[in-house]
């Protein structure tokens, strides 16, 4: 399933906070969004699951506007993981990832042993397998971040939207979910602040500053050091990644100010 962005423009206060983003993510693929804090990635992607209605353009989600789909329908097509993925209360890890079947259930269906395998492949799939009995509340940042990415997992949708996944995950796991996210043949659109793990993990990448694509591509291609210097301020040199061949960026110092 395919997700189009239509000249999207979200205007808070008087204030545009994205303006006429135009994206795609064919089906399928994964792409990145990456820029630097306050670029509009996150309000980009709350527009995406629907966590926020553009006041301008639309979201197209398999053709559909997002706005138009049911809420059962638009948790069927598409999953979350965003900067607001919060458990407030006291479920055990395998609570949490149930909740992720009930896009797929009635209110007072009982859960079948078709949901519990699906849940318990969910959290072997992002190693977190032996936390099942925990709380949810009691586990460490990374840990739970990987729970959150079971229940998104378990919902089974065709489109998963990624607020900084990578978000307190030490390298291994950062590297294994990244992965696991690529070889689940997903639709996947990522905000990504590690722009040499985004350069590995996406087919395209998207780089936005101040709520405007900036420029947009293969990452190869969006990944140079006049890109780096211009959007994120900073000289950086371009390397090919020995084995895999993606762009790698080695950070060189911050670009000073120009005294204007
Ligand atoms: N509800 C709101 N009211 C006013 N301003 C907002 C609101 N939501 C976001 N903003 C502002 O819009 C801009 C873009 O925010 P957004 O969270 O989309 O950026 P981001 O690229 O995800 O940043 P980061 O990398 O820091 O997470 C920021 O300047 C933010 O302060």
């Amino acid at each position: 399933m395919d997700v189009e962005l239509e000249d999207l423009s979200v205007t808070v206060a008087g204030r545009r906070l994205v303006e006429d983003l135009r994206m795609e993510v064919p089906s399928g693929t994964v792409v990145g969004l990456v820029g630097p804090n306050g670029s509009g990635k996150s309000t980009t992607l709350r527009c995406v699951y629907r966590a926020l209605r553009p006041t301008a353009g639309r979201v197209l989600l398999g053709g559909d506007d997002v706005v138009a789909l049911s809420p059962r329908e638009a948790a069927r097509r598409l999953g979350a993981l965003t900067q607001d993925s919060h458990v407030e209360f006291d479920f055990t890890v395998a609570e949490v990832v149930t909740m992720g079947r009930s896009p797929h259930k009635n209110l007072m269906d009982p859960d079948t042993d078709q949901d519990r395998e699906i849940c318990a492949a969910a959290l072997r799939r992002v190693g977190a397998a032996h936390l099942a009995g925990r709380s949810f509340l009691t586990l460490s940042g990374g840990e739970r971040q990987r729970v959150l990415i079971a229940r998104a997992l378990a919902q089974q949708p065709a489109v998963l939207v990624l607020d900084e996944p990578t978000n307190h995950l030490d390298i291994r796991h950062q590297l294994e979910v990244l992965s696991l996210v690529r070889q689940a043949g997903l639709t996947v659109l990522a905000a990504l602040h590690d722009l040499n793990l985004a350069a590995a993990a996406c087919d395209r990448l998207y780089v936005l500053s101040g709520g405007r694509v900036v420029t947009s591509g293969a990452p190869e291609e969006v990944l140079t050091p006049e890109v780096v210097a211009e959007v994120f301020g900073v000289r950086a040199h371009v390397v090919a990644h020995p084995t895999s061949g993606a762009p790698q960026l080695i950070f060189d110092s911050p670009v000073p100010p120009t005294s204007s």
